[in-house]
C-alpha cells in the first residue's frame, strides 16, 4: 500500500518541526510539503498530499483549513483559538465540498494531542459531578501567544457541562477581590488560571474540592514528542472520518 502524503503547515515552528520529524519517521506516511508563512496552502493540491496538518497561530488556522478543503485535502488541526462560530463555518464548508466528492473529506481539530492531557480532561469531566468546587490551572512556556490554553478552555467547558447535567449550581466563592484578575478568567462559571514560566512546556492541574477532601488531576507534557502519537493517529484516521471531529477522545474510544 502506498504511503499517505502529508503536508505540514507551520512547519518551521516548535510543533511543526516536531511533526515533520514524526511524519518522516513513520513508514506509512510521506512528508511531501513543509509550508511556512509565505507559502500558498491551495498549491498543495499538486503535491500529492492527502492530509494537511496545521500547527500555526490562532489568527490564520481557520483560513488554512478552508484552503485545505478547497485543495481537496483532509485536515488535522492542533492550533488553538477555535470558537463555536469558526467550527460551524468549517462544518458548513465540509458539507458543501463533500456533497460533490466520492471520497468525503474529514477535519480533526484537537486542543491537545497528548494522551495524558486527553485522559486528564476525560477524568475531570467524569469527576466534576461529585465535587462542589472546581478550578483549572494551566502552566506553559512563556513563548505561548494565547491564554488561557485551548486545553484549559476545553477542560473548563467539559467540567461546566458535567456540573450542569448533574444539576450543580455555581461554585462556592465569597471572595471580594482587591486586584482585577486575581481569581483568573471565568469560563462557563469555572475559574481558569494561566501561568507562563521559562522551563515549562505544557502542564495542567484540575482541582476538585469538597468539604474535607480534594482530588487533583495533573497532566505534564515535558517534551513535544508527547503530542506525536495523537497527531499521527489523527492523520491515519481522518481519511475514514468524514465531517468534523472535535477532540482526540473520539479517536480513542473514550
Ligand atoms: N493540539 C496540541 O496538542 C498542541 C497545540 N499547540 C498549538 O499549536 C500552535 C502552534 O504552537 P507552536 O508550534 O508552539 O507555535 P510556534 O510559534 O512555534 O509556531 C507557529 C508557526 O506557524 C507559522 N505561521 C504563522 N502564520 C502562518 C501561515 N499563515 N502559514 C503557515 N505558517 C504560519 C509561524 O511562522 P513565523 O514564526 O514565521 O510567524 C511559526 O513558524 C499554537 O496554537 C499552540 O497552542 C501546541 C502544542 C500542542
Ligand atoms: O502552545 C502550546 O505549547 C500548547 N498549546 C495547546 C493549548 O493551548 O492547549 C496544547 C498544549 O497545552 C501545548
Amino acid at each position: 500500500m502506498s504511503a499517505i502524503g502529508v503536508a505540514v503547515i507551520g512547519a518551521f515552528g516548535r510543533m511543526g518541526r516536531t511533526v515533520c520529524e514524526a511524519v518522516d519517521a513513520a513508514e506509512d506516511l510521506e512528508l511531501v510539503a513543509r509550508v511556512g508563512e509565505e507559502d500558498d496552502v491551495e498549491a498543495l493540491a499538486s503535491t500529492g498530499a492527502r492530509v494537511g496538518v496545521d500547527f500555526t497561530v490562532p489568527a490564520v488556522t481557520e483560513a488554512n483549513v478552508h484552503a485545505l478543503l478547497d485543495a481537496g485535502l483532509h485536515a488535522v488541526v492542533g492550533t488553538t483559538g477555535w470558537t463555536e462560530e469558526s467550527l460551524g463555518r468549517v462544518r458548513e464548508h465540509l458539507e458543501q465540498v463533500n456533497a460533490h466528492r466520492s471520497e468525503p473529506l474529514g477535519v480533526v481539530v484537537a486542543p491537545n494531542f497528548a494522551l495524558s492531557a486527553v485522559l486528564a480532561m476525560h477524568f475531570a469531566a467524569q469527576a466534576a459531578r461529585y465535587f462542589t468546587s472546581a478550578e483549572v490551572i494551566e502552566m506553559h512556556h512563556p513563548d505561548k501567544v494565547d491564554a488561557p490554553s485551548g486545553t484549559a478552555l476545553a477542560t473548563a467547558r467539559h467540567i461546566a457541562a458535567a456540573r450542569q447535567e448533574a444539576g450543580l449550581g455555581p461554585v462556592p466563592d465569597a471572595t471580594e477581590t482587591q486586584v482585577d484578575g486575581a481569581r483568573g478568567a471565568v469560563v462557563d462559571g469555572v475559574h481558569v488560571h494561566a501561568v507562563r514560566l521559562r522551563g515549562l512546556v505544557a502542564h495542567e492541574e484540575i482541582l476538585l474540592g469538597n468539604p474535607g477532601e480534594q482530588l487533583t488531576i495533573r497532566t505534564d507534557s515535558f517534551q513535544r514528542d508527547s503530542f506525536m502519537p495523537g497527531v499521527l493517529l489523527a492523520v491515519r484516521q481522518v481519511l475514514g472520518r468524514p465531517g468534523l471531529t472535535i477532540g482526540l477522545e473520539h479517536l480513542l474510544d473514550l
